[in-house]
């Protein structure tokens, strides 16, 4: 199995020096059992070497594929001109879609690159091969997406069922509400994408002709979607927007470095800059541009992106990128790196339950106590469901009404608490939802707040507020607890049907899930201290 990753490895690096000439890296492979694959050094580096150089050449997006695809043209993203008011993030029906003509998004269109590569007549081929070959080969049973899509389809691959079942009931007792919400919310776009793959392969030739629906099973489509959407990093390829739907690629070798928010041990951010053949050609161009500063600094997930200041010598006048002309490269960070020490970016600044929900894992301190968690730097807790059940005692035209003041000042959703900046406080959303809830029926008050011209409404109602907070935070305590205990019983008392001792696997899922509940019961117990000890000038 390793020695089968190791060539998959050695595969891509040969592939890359012989077909993507400008890449370069000072990067090694580590797989060894039981840690997570990453990237470390090769050797010793000191400050500003280059860690890793990828070419547009070999990224996999839709203008890379465009000319090296047999995916029918009118599919791919349209380029058009950015800000297009009509572009929308809603999702649009299927009758609408057929009337404007099917287009995928980058994020479907990748899928459907990934997913044909496994047709079993191998009518599709991809100059990506290699690269495709090194990507995870299953999501199951690691990724929580797969533990709210029933494998029930796929019988026939032999999907194990009652590994199935014991993480549909993993996700039932040992996920807090907050990240279920998330998962949902991952499982949600899943099923969108899904939904309009079918559709695609169904009704598009020449899919259509090749019955390809059948030899594409849900499966497929789910390995695919995980892979773009845990691995794409944003970059500017002048599609039109929602950006963080279209201007995304996949980067080989890129994807195989591992996230931490430790400023200590991550890399200077990702840097882009241009292609080194395209500086030539841009010189001599008259054309605008389509990489503006604000295009290069998007920041949109799954993996943060930062032009940084541009290299390779060019004056400032000269510093466009344009779309598909635009390399990757890392740097070493100022203390420089040891040789096989590992090498980690920040994907972006997310709490434990969307790292969780998006990328199946998430971020523990190295000292996991009490101050551990306190200083981690996206710390936090999410209140949205006990927030939500306030809520729906409000009677029907207060909620109408105090959800448009949120929504004016920007207060609508992020019921959060947080540690940075350290002490932990809850967020403003959160104190200025919990205001209004206690705010009587029109009160003359509304209007001020909605104009951002008052925050604070009065003593008693700053009273009630804490009070609220307070009752919120036990609850999540004593539902952490709760939690917490149902997953050490999993641990020490193994499935009784089928006797079976845990995988060393299930047993690191389940501590991942304990940290959890350790983070959640840290930052809210330290947060009701403050509380109870009188601190209530939060602004
Ligand atoms: C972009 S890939 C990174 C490379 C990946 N480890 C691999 O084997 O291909 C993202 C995935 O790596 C894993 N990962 C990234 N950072 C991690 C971390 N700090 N701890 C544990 N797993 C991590 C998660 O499974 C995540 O979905």
């Amino acid at each position: 199995m390793i020695d089968k990753e190791i060539e998959e490895w050695n595969n891509v690096l040969k592939w890359l020096e012989e077909k993507h000439p400008g890449f370069e890296s000072n990067l090694s492979l580590r797989d060894l059992p039981g840690l997570e694959r990453g990237m470390t050094a090769s050797k010793d580096l000191k400050k500003g070497e280059t860690l890793l150089h990828i070419p547009s050449t070999c990224m996999l997006n839709p203008l890379t594929l465009l000319p090296n695809s047999l995916i029918p043209s009118h599919l791919f993203p349209q380029s058009v001109s950015r800000n297009n008011p009509n572009d929308s993030t809603t999702p649009i029906s299927k009758k609408a879609r057929m009337e404007k003509g099917r287009k995928l998004d980058t994020t479907q269109l990748l899928t459907l690159h990934l997913a044909l590569t496994k047709d079993s007549k191998n009518r599709y081929k991809s100059n990506w091969k290699e690269y495709i070959e090194s990507l995870p080969k299953t999501f199951r049973p690691w990724h929580p997406l797969t533990w709210v899509v029933s494998p029930i389809l796929t019988q026939k691959e032999n999907v194990p069922q009652v590994e199935w079942k014991w993480f549909n009931h993993l996700y039932d007792i040992g996920l807090s509400q907050a990240a279920k919400l998330k998962v949902q919310d991952v499982k949600k776009r899943f099923d969108e994408e899904y939904e309009i793959l079918v559709e695609v392969l169904t009704e598009e030739e020449p899919f259509k002709s090749q019955n390809l629906v059948e030899s594409i099973d849900k499966e497929v489509i789910l390995w695919a979607w995980l892979n773009v959407n845990t691995r794409s990093i944003s970059i500017p390829l002048g599609l039109p927007s929602p950006s963080e739907r279209n201007n995304h690629t996949l980067v080989p070798i890129m994807d195989f470095i591992n996230h931490s928010s430790n400023e200590k041990i991550v890399t200077p951010r990702v840097k882009q800059v241009p292609t080194a053949s395209s500086r030539i050609r841009k010189l001599s161009m008259s054309t605008k541009s389509n990489g503006s500063k604000s295009d290069i600094a998007l920041p949109s997930p799954p993996l943060t992106t930062n032009n940084g200041n541009t290299t390779m010598g060019l004056r400032k006048a000269d510093q466009h990128l344009l779309p598909n002309k635009i390399d990757f490269k890392l740097v070493c960070q100022d203390n420089g790196l040891k040789k096989d020490e590992e090498v980690f970016f920040e994907y972006g600044g997310h709490s434990s339950s969307t790292l969780f929900a998006e990328y199946g894992f998430c971020e523990i301190p190295v000292v996991p106590e009490e101050d551990g968690w306190l200083n981690m730097k996206y710390g936090e807790v999410d209140l949205t469901h006990y927030v939500s059940e306030l809520w729906e005692n409000q009677n029907e035209e207060d909620k109408e009404e105090k959800k448009q003041v949120l929504e004016d000042i920007g207060c609508w959703g992020g019921n959060t608490i947080h540690c940075q900046p350290s002490p932990v406080h809850p967020s403003h959303s959160l104190l200025m939802t919990l205001r209004l809830i206690h705010l009587p029926s029109n009160s003359p008050k509304l209007t001020n707040i909605s104009r951002g011209l008052v925050t604070y409404v009065s003593p008693a109602n700053e009273n009630s507020t804490m009070m609220t907070l307070e009752s919120i935070l036990k609850k999540v305590i004593k539902d952490s607890q709760k939690r917490h205990k149902s997953l050490k019983k999993l641990v020490k008392y193994p499935e009784p049907e089928n006797g079976k001792i845990l995988t060393s696997q299930q047993i690191g899922i389940i501590k991942m899930l304990c940290s959890m509940c350790d983070e959640e019961q840290i930052l809210s117990q330290s947060l009701l201290e403050r509380i109870e000890s009188g601190v209530v000038d939060f602004p």
